[in-house]
């Protein structure tokens, strides 16, 4: 099991830190940082940004719904683009109503003259919208009713930029200056969110349209959402927001946050509301009904890794000296705590140096262009080796003798997992569409940890393929039952089980998800393998037998542009080729959709 990552005695404090990063109250600064005026404009920043920072998880539900990328990938039907255009002149019609409405109730100048001024930008817009019926040959009255999501959105836009917001009092007795600029921020938060989002995918876009030799058909649209100016009034209609909200309540920057996640909320669903009359890579759900889904777990779906975790265990279990009454005692508890923590020192030293060192003896020869499969799993062979070995000298020390069951599973339901990382898993089990097997494959030393993680998270049916405490009553011996120990281990999993699949279902595809070189093999076996995190190691041993890595969303943009309609997705197992991603929200949105 890889010691790499272990910082001993740092659990607890991983632990807050990630807590506080998740759980900082959007008023945090307001609270802590009111002082000086220089201040305040870190404060003002922060508000429209931490905002678009909490709403990952909708704004990479957007970039992979069905109609971005196959609008991203050039193949959208002209159709639904025409349908699309459509809606979006209901929408930004609304939109420049509630501009209107902002403006009146907004009190100071500068503000009156932004919102102006971002209303002459949808106008623009809405221009360009007839720009695109002439060009396409559209009849934009030809579709005059919105569907349910613009209605959903509008109806929202409408409702608070006249007040009528979840708490306030109704929109009548909304009169005094103060009220006024309360919903004036309210009506700019409800729309904020939608500006960034279409800067975001206009950028993301924008690098495609290169790859398609500048003939995508949809560039002027893309030109549109990355030009500079369209980005400079995504930039002041958040700068707006954060002068207006200067003021508010804590109470008041909650409903602030509400507006903005279901603003994009509403943003994601229009997306999703486009009739998509053909065939798209994404989610996988609708075209593969048998998904065999294999997932790493040390820093895969874990923060830390679970070494940590018994290291922590391992102290806490041994008595500290103060506990102990009489002095001698004292002393012989002192005694062992140094003991354990040496030897705990010495084993995470010395699987640092032997890794440093088989990874320069693994990478001697001439880095090779092509993907070369045998060559990587002879490289990984050593490195299984030594992982059974380092196994061996943590059984023979006896350091992980004397934990409690309890203990573990207390660990286990309480350790942190990567944002999204618990939702991917009940996601994909409740899919009624996917037929998914999910196993966990980790040389973590103790599955009792794993287990108890997710069964906190109410996931009970998954198969987990990992290493055993044996226990005497409810203490751990010291010893393991080894059954994943290394790269091979786990290419022996994955190949073991896939047998059993294959054999019932040639649809099935496989998808590896992992963090490491001890992945490798697998992620590279995988019809599609996943890389999740930045392990700059993996990449290296990965580039060296010509691994290529590619980004999920630019992978799928391509099979998406590649794809013929009426015939299926292929993904190649062994093709040399992973995929990378930075949140497990992008492999939700891969397998079971946004
Ligand atoms: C649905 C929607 N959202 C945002 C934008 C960018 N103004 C738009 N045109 N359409």
């Amino acid at each position: 099991m890889p010691f790499l990552s272990i910082k001993p005695f740092c659990f607890l404090h991983t632990h807050l830190i990630r807590y506080y990063r998740n759980h900082t109250p959007l008023n945090f600064n307001l609270k802590f940082n009111f002082t000086t005026a220089s201040s305040m404009a870190t404060i003002e920043e922060q508000v429209s940004k931490r905002l678009w920072a909490r709403s990952q998880s909708e704004s990479i539900g957007s970039l992979y719904t069905p109609f971005v990328v196959s609008l991203a990938s050039g193949n959208l039907k002209v159709e639904t683009f025409r349908h699309y255009i459509a809606q979006d002149v209901h929408f930004l019609k609304c939109f420049a109503q509630a501009y209107e409405l902002a403006e009146e109730c907004a009190d100071d100048d500068d503000a009156k003259v932004s919102i102006s001024e971002l209303r002459q930008s949808v106008l623009q817009e809405l221009e360009m919208h007839g720009s695109f019926c002439l060009e396409w040959g559209f009849d934009a009255s030809k579709e005059t009713l919105p569907n349910s999501a613009t209605i959903k959105y509008t109806d929202f836009l409408l409702a608070t930029a006249s007040g009528k917001i979840g708490g306030l009092k109704s929109p009548e007795t909304v009169t005094t200056p103060y009220e006024k600029t309360k919903v004036a921020a309210y009506t700019i938060c409800a729309m904020v969110p939608c500006m960034r989002l279409y800067a975001f995918i206009g950028k993301k876009l924008e690098s495609l349209v290169d790859i398609n030799g500048n003939h995508h058909p949809y560039k002027k649209w893309i030109d549109n959402y990355s030009c500079d100016a369209f980005q400079a009034a995504a930039l002041q209609s958040e700068n707006l927001l954060d002068k207006l909200s200067v003021t508010l309540t804590g109470v008041e920057l909650d409903i602030l946050q509400k507006l903005y996640q279901q603003a994009m909320k509403l943003e994601m669903e229009f997306f999703l509301a486009q009739p998509i009359d053909q065939q798209t890579v994404v989610p996988l759900s609708k075209e593969h009904n048998r998904v065999t889904i294999f997932s790493d777990f040390d820093l895969t779906c874990t923060v830390v890794d679970s070494c940590t975790v018994f290291a922590d265990i391992a102290m806490a279990t041994s008595p500290t000296p103060a506990q102990a009454q009489p002095e001698n005692q004292s002393q012989i508890t002192k005694m062992r705590l140094t003991k354990l923590k040496n030897t705990w020192e010495a084993l995470v030293k010395q699987y640092a140096e032997e890794y440093e060192h088989l990874m320069e003896t693994m990478l001697v020869n001439q880095k090779g262009e092509k993907f070369d499969y045998e060559g990587l799993r002879k490289a990984l062979e050593q490195l299984s080796d030594f992982e059974k070995r380092a196994n061996s000298r943590v059984t023979e020390s006896k350091i992980l003798k004397g934990l409690n069951l309890d203990d573990i599973k207390h660990a286990g339901q309480h350790l942190v997992l990567q944002d999204g990382c618990m939702d991917f898993f009940r996601s994909v089990m409740k899919d009624q569409n996917l037929n998914a097997s999910v196993h966990v494959v980790s040389y973590c030393w103790c599955g009792d940890l794993i287990r108890s993680t997710f069964e906190s998270g109410g996931i009970h049916n998954l198969e987990l393929h990992a290493n055993e405490f044996i226990y005497e009553g409810l203490l751990s011996t010291g010893e393991i039952i080894k059954k994943v120990e290394s790269p091979l281990d786990k290419l022996h999993v994955f190949n073991d089980v896939l047998k059993e699949h294959d054999q019932c279902d040639q649809t099935n595809i496989t998808i590896y998800i992992g963090d490491s070189i001890g992945d490798l093999l697998c992620l590279v076996e995988a019809d599609i393998g996943i890389v999740i995190g930045s392990s700059s190691s993996l990449r290296k041993v990965g580039g060296y037998f010509g691994v290529s890595f590619m980004p999920l969303w630019l992978g799928l943009v391509m099979k998406q542009r590649e794809h013929v309609e009426g015939s299926g997705f292929s993904w190649n197992r062994r093709s040399g080729v992973v995929f990378t991603v930075s949140s497990w929200d992008e492999i939700r949105c891969l397998i079971v959709g946004c």
